[in-house]
Parts: structure tokens; sequence; C-alpha cells
């Protein structure tokens, strides 16, 4: 249990307080972010514990996306804080982000074409010990097993997903950020990806998730976060979210 210093006698909402700090293992706070001139993140505030899979939802163009490259390094126009395991990140060069264990999976997916899918895979360079061998990788991903040496833009667009996700996993980063996984994809592949995603929170890792279907985020998610304009407005725990539809939906224009 922690100890409350400095405080002697301890009351419940600092211990409190202290645990939820502890816990987290990213913190944004009042992140502002540029595109050149064009300033898109207007103070973003979250946090994300260890373990939790937390979503960004809003409308098209609040700057979901934004905020994920702006926690990795790719903005590099950006103002405030950005705390990664109690340590600031924001002040390192892009290229250092991954080797903290923190890997993007982008809404394009990069899977390059004049590659197989096993040149695919072994393409990042592993950053962290405990990444995800290719037995372990085809175990999650069946749908890649046998497909070696099949060229990386010859599968689905489900399959380039699964391929883009595993990619990340094999480096060892434990800390995933992933847009738009299910964009454009069949319900029975987005089943798949959301029963991966499950597997992977079992084993510990912690997501933050860009997405647009709704459903799929409630099927695997902790809290929601939305996002508008740049800023984030709402909280939803994941168990309310059901009974929030109204609000949620409001934020959504639905
Ligand atoms: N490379 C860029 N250069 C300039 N402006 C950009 C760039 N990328 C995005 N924007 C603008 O930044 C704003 C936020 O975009 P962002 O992609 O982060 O939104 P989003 O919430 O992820 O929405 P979407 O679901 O449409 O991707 C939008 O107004 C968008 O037009």
């Amino acid at each position: 249990m922690p100890k409350c210093r400095p405080i002697r006698k301890c009351s419940r909402p600092i211990w409190e307080a202290t645990m939820r700090e502890q816990q987290h293992l990213l913190e944004v706070s009042n992140l502002n972010g540029w595109y050149g001139e064009s300033h898109v993140l207007h103070g973003m505030t979250f946090n994300v514990g260890a373990g939790e899979i937390v979503t960004l939802l809003g409308r098209n163009g609040a700057g979901k996306t934004t905020t994920l490259r702006a926690i990795m390094g790719v903005v590099r126009k950006r103002r405030g804080a950005i705390t990664y395991k109690g340590s600031d990140i924001i002040s390192l060069p892009q290229h250092k982000v991954p080797w903290l264990g923190i890997g993007y999976v982008p809404e394009e997916r990069g899977i390059f074409a004049t590659l197989n899918v096993l040149e695919n895979l072994m393409l990042p360079p592993v950053t962290q010990s405990g990444g995800m061998g290719i037995d372990d990788i085809y175990q999650l991903f069946p749908n890649l097993r046998g497909r070696d040496q099949t060229p990386g833009t010859r599968l689905s667009g489900g399959e380039q997903q699964m391929l883009a996700i595993a990619r990340i996993l094999r480096t060892g980063a434990d800390f995933i950020l992933l847009d738009e996984p299910t964009e454009g994809l069949a319900p029975v592949i987005v089943e798949e990806i959301a029963a991966s995603l499950q597997v992977l929170k079992q084993r510990g890792l912690t997501i933050v998730l860009v997405e647009q279907n709704l459903r799929f985020a409630a099927s695997i998610a902790d809290r929601h976060y939305v996002v508008e304009q740049g800023v984030v407005v709402d909280e939803i725990a994941n168990e309310v979210l059901p009974a929030s539809m109204d609000r949620l939906n409001s934020y959504l224009g639905v």
C-alpha cells in the first residue's frame, strides 16, 4: 500500500489521488499542437492507466489522429506536457519514442507492397524484450499463418490491419496507439480484431484507440474520452456508456 507523504495522517481523497497518479502510464496535459500555422490541438488533457484500453472518440477533424501523432513526436510543433512512466517525452526526438516501448499503428497501416508478409513483419527493429514471436503472432492472427511469402498488399484490408498490429507487437511495444483499426472492414473481421485486442489486454498491454465504430469500441474499452476541436470535452466510463448514449450522440452529431 502506498505511503502518503508528506501528510502523516492520510485522508482518503489524497490516498486515492496518489493511487491514481501511480497507475497512470501516460499523462497528457494541456497539449497544444500545430501543423505549420494551423493550431489543431487546443489543450488536450487525458490519462491512460497501465493495462487499460482507452478510446478517443469525436467527429472527423476533431484532432484524434493528431493527438496520437503528437504523442509519437510526428507532429513536432507542440506545447504542453506528455509524460510516460513519469518521464517527460515531449522533448524527445521522434526516433527515440518507439524505444520507450510505445508503438503506433497508423490509420493508413503502412504495409509495403514490395515486401512480403514476413518481410513486413520483420521490418521494424525490436525495441524492447518481451515482444511476440512469429508463432505467437500467427496464433493471435491465424489469417496471417501460411502467408509469409504473400506480397503485403495482396492481403485483404482486414489482414493488412492484422499485419500492421502484429508488426508492432513483434517490436516489444507494450503501449500501443491504434488509429481506426476497423475502418472499412467487414463485421466478422472487426470481431476478430476485437478478440485479438482483448487477448492483448489480458496480457497486460495498454492501448489508446481512435475509433469511429462505437460498438467495437464499447466491446473492448475501459474508458472513452470525447474530443471536440482539439480538446477533451468529456470522459465516459465504458460501463455507463449505454446510459450515456444521448450525451455521446450529441457530441458525435449522430
Ligand atoms: N498534415 C496536415 N496538415 C494540415 N492540417 C492537417 C493535417 N492533418 C490533419 N489536419 C487538420 O487537423 C485537424 C485535425 O485532424 P485529425 O486528423 O487529427 O482529426 P481526427 O479527429 O483524427 O479526424 P478523422 O477521423 O477525420 O481523421 C483537421 O482540421 C485536419 O484537417
